[in-house]
Order: structure tokens, then sequence, then C-alpha cells
């Protein structure tokens, strides 16, 4: 919570950053009751907060203008809370040492898996939770047991999954570079097994032989259709380094059908990129898709029952207003094309079922001052969330508490301690000045920032924190120095690290 401006109704004046009456705010609006100075509590939208006094009215605003996480709220308090907890709480309970941490909302992973059922309703279909997104165990049972599959792509995610308790036929192995050891594992398992390449049907080929196991493999489709994101995360584009494309399928056929003592060719998948905005895409792909197995079915191939259309879907990361498709938009996109087709739809979510329930908390150290420029330095940083550095992502970032009152917001960048001029959580952010020791949230860190997270610097990767209702446990601990030095074990005596 912090000041933009103060009515004094002795004057009549508005003094506020813009001395208008009509603030706005990234997005929300707070509309001053101009006709009835006497008003104590104004008319707000979207979050704004105002608090009067009798002669004036300071008009506070809480950071999170626009809440599209209810998980997650800024009280009128001018706290940050997640479900019933106040989050400087956790970051007073846990101390210095252990910041920055991840903290996340049972409830919202539950109503983020529950948008993609409901939306499901009435189709043969699985929810194959893209194990990449976020990897905690915990989170990984949680959604098996609201009835996710998984989609894995590498072995340790395929034997994380088995120690979650994943039913091993219900979850996809992926990846353009499966070693023949992770497919021997897969194979295993009994997972559904992605082809990507030649010599992933080839290894496929020898892993069934050597296990004496029939193979169910989907063939990844390149569909050259451009998601409309970061180059970085696409991948279904005609020059991605993922899928098959289209013109060499006949090889892959052929191959398959010399072999299907070995595997058996049940469907087909393709994933077009991350954080996709239009359901029109999707649309698009399934089009493809179903042109593609028509093909395929008619070339003598009856056992295609799953069509795979990956994950992708964007979340709100900017809090603009802009709308961002929900599960429902998505399958309602597709299912009259699914209709009497007889397929088990899989589709593939990971930040769409766990961004927006995490946030990474972190510790503010001091604000300098270069000339104009201002910094906000805190303890967290691009190893602990890296996609800022990766991709000049944007993630909301506020204070977890009240700003200092009687400081004026300003622009600062948000950076950590890390030695690259890439580490910044975000640039140019209006916050109230912080003190020292005060928390700073960036939001929507779910997904594929924990996943992310390296120990470079050697800091350590953070604890992660699960909220359900009023009570928060830990899910996984903060790493130690000790548990840094364990690849020296055997090399050099080192206390506490003796056997
Ligand atoms: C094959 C595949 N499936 C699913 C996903 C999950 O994507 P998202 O987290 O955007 O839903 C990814 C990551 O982009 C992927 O590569
Ligand atoms: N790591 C990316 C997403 C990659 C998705 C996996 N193909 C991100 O943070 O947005």
């Amino acid at each position: 919570m912090f000041v933009v401006g103060v009515v004094d109704y002795t004057t009549s004046r508005l003094s506020a950053p813009r001395s208008v009456c009509r603030l706005r705010y990234r997005g929300a609006r707070f509309v001053w009751p101009r006709r009835r100075p006497e008003c104590q509590s104004a008319s707000t939208s979207l979050g704004w907060r105002p608090s009067a006094t009798l002669t004036k009215m300071q008009v506070v605003a809480t950071p999170a203008v626009r809440n599209p996480t209810p998980q997650f709220d800024f009280r009128s308090d001018g706290y940050l809370y997640c479900e019933g907890v106040r989050v400087k709480d956790v970051q007073e309970a846990l101390g210095p040492e252990f910041s920055p941490f991840y903290l996340y909302s049972q409830d919202r992973i539950e109503a983020n898996v529950q948008a993609y059922t409901e939306a499901l309703v009435g189709l043969d279909a699985i929810v194959g939770y893209a194990v990449k997104a976020n990897n905690n165990v915990m989170i990984m049972k949680l959604v098996r047991e609201l009835g996710c599959g998984a989609v894995l792509v590498s072995g340790n995610e395929l034997r994380l999954a088995q120690l979650a308790g994943f039913d091993m036929r219900r979850t996809v192995f992926n990846g353009n570079g499966k070693t023949p050891h992770e497919i021997a594992l897969a194979v295993q398992a009994e997972c559904l097994i992605n082809v990507d390449s030649e010599f992933d049907i080839e290894n496929i080929l020898a892993a069934a032989r050597r296990e004496r196991r029939r193979a169910r493999v989907l063939l990844r489709i390149n569909p050259d259709i451009d998601p409309q994101v970061h180059p970085y995360v696409s991948t279904g584009l005609a020059t991605s380094k993922f899928g098959i494309r289209t013109d060499h399928l006949d090889w892959f056929l052929d191959r398959i059908k010399q072999n299907e003592e070995l595997v058996e060719l049940v469907g087909v998948h393709s994933h077009l990129g991350s954080t996709i905005k239009k359901v029109e895409l999707f649309h698009d792909n399934v089009v493809t898709m179903l042109r593609i197995i028509d093909d395929i079915c008619a070339q003598g191939f009856r056992s295609i029952r799953f069509l795979n259309i990956g994950g992708g879907l964007g979340i709100d990361y900017e809090r603009n207003g802009e709308r961002i498709p929900t599960p429902q938009e998505l399958i309602d996109a597709i299912r009259p094309r699914l209709a009497g087709r007889g397929l088990t739809l899989i589709i593939e979510p990971g930040r769409s079922l766990v961004g927006n329930a995490g946030i990474l908390v972190n510790t503010v150290i001091g604000v300098k001052r270069n000339g104009d420029k201002r910094f906000v330095v805190v303890d967290g940083s691009m190893a602990e969330l890296i996609r800022p550095a990766l991709y000049g992502a944007y993630q909301f970032i506020a204070l977890v508490e009240p700003g200092q009152q009687d400081k004026e917001l300003a622009e600062y960048d948000i950076v950590g301690p890390v030695c690259e001029s890439s580490d910044f959580l975000g640039k140019g952010r209006r916050l109230p000045e912080p003190a020292p020791g005060m928390g700073l949230v960036v939001m929507d860190s779910g997904a594929y920032c924990m996943s992310m997270a390296s120990n470079y610097n050697m800091k350590l990767l953070p604890a992660e924190i699960m909220v359900h209702g009023d009570s928060w446990r830990v899910i996984r601990q903060r790493q130690t120095f000790t548990d840094l030095l364990s690849g020296y074990r055997e090399l050099m005596p080192i206390p506490g690290l003796e056997s």
C-alpha cells in the first residue's frame, strides 16, 4: 500500500503524481469523487483503496491493481496474503537465512486443474501435467491426486513421476534428445513415448527388443505453425529442433510397419510453444493433426487412439487487462473438430496449471542510486528466477508489505546480487521506496522458475512453501552449503560430509 495522492478538502485540491482526478496505475483506475468532497470512502475499482481523514484524504493504492489470482491478494492493511496466510509472517518465521523462498497456493493449483477437467467434460481426455514447469514432488503428487497424468522430458523426471505415484501408462515421455538409457526406462515403465527423430525410433526399437516389451509410440509432428511467442519458447515452426516434418513422415511410418511386433503407433503429438494467447492457434493445430491422422490411417494403421496437442496456454503475467483465454475457451475452440473421431485427447499444460500459483519472496538488501538511475537490490536473482534474464520476461513485482509512507513512488530496476548485468527481476518498476529487510515479491513464479533455478555464484536453491487455508508447510528444504559440496565427498575431507 502506498500513497498516490492527497486530497485536501479544505482547498479541494488533489495533489498527486498526475494532478488529475482520474488516476491510472497499470490499467486500474481510481475515480476521485470530485463532486462529493465530504465522501469518506471514495469509489474505487480494481484494488484502489482510499483512506480518509476529516480534512484530507490520502489516496492510497495497493500494488496488485488487477488481481487475476484471488488466492494472492493485497488487503487493505497493505500486506500480501496467500489464501489465509500473510506472506510477511512466513518471511519473518523463516528468517533472512531462508530468503528468498518460493511460496505456492494449493487452492490455486486445485482451481487451475479443475478449470481443465471441467472444460473437458464429455471428452475422453488426459490432462498431462508438464513436470518441467515445476518438479516439486509434492506438487506432482497433488496434481496426480487431482487426476492428471504427466509429461516427462528426462529420465529423472520419469523416476520422480514414479515416486509421485503416477500411473505410468498415462504419462508421455517426450524430448528431442532422449538417451538410450532414458528410453529403456520409458519402455520398462510403459510410458507413451514420443518419437522425435530417426535415432529416437532406432533406440526405441533396440530397447523394446532388449526389454521384450512392445513400446507404445506417438509421432511428434512439427506442424510449422507460428505460436506468436518469444522465439525461445516457440517449438512448432519448421526451423525448430523439435518434431518430424510432415514431408518426412513416410520414412517413420515404414520403419514402424517393418517392426510392428516391437512398436505400436498409438497416436500423434505436437506442441506449438509456450505462453500462447490465441486459441485459434490450438484450433489450427488440431485441424493439421487430424489431417495427418487421416493420412496415417489411410496407410493401414489401425491403432491410432491418441491426439496429443501439447501444452502452451499462456497466463496473465502483465496484469494489464489483456484477456488471456481460459482452458474452457481453448477446449471450446477445438471440441467441434473432435466430435465423432473416437480419439483420446491429451493436453499437456504446465504454466497454466502452476504458473499463477507461486510467488518468489525476496528480501530487500538496499536501495542504490547511480545518477538518475535507481535500483532495488534484493537477495533473489537470476539464479533463482531466470525468466527475465533469459527472455526479457515480465512478471509483476510488488512489496509484500506497506512501503515507507513518507517516501515517493519512483521507478526502480529490481536486481539481484549475481555478477551479471542480465541479473534483473524487473526493470523500470514503479514502487514506493522499500527499506532494507522488506519483502519484495515476484508474482506468477510457479512455473519455470524454481525448476530452472541454478547454483550460479554458489547460490542455494530456495525452500518451497505450500499454503493451504490458514496454514503453511515446507515442501522442499532450502539447499545447504553441505549439499553443494556433496560432489567432492570422495576427493577431500569436508566436515559433515565424511561418509
Ligand atoms: C512437449 C511439451 N509439452 C508441454 C509443455 C508445457 O507447456 P506450457 O507450460 O506452456 O503449458 C512444453 C513446454 O513448452 C512442451 O515442450
Ligand atoms: N522456460 C520457458 C518455457 C519453456 C517451455 C518448455 N518447452 C519459460 O519460462 O517460459
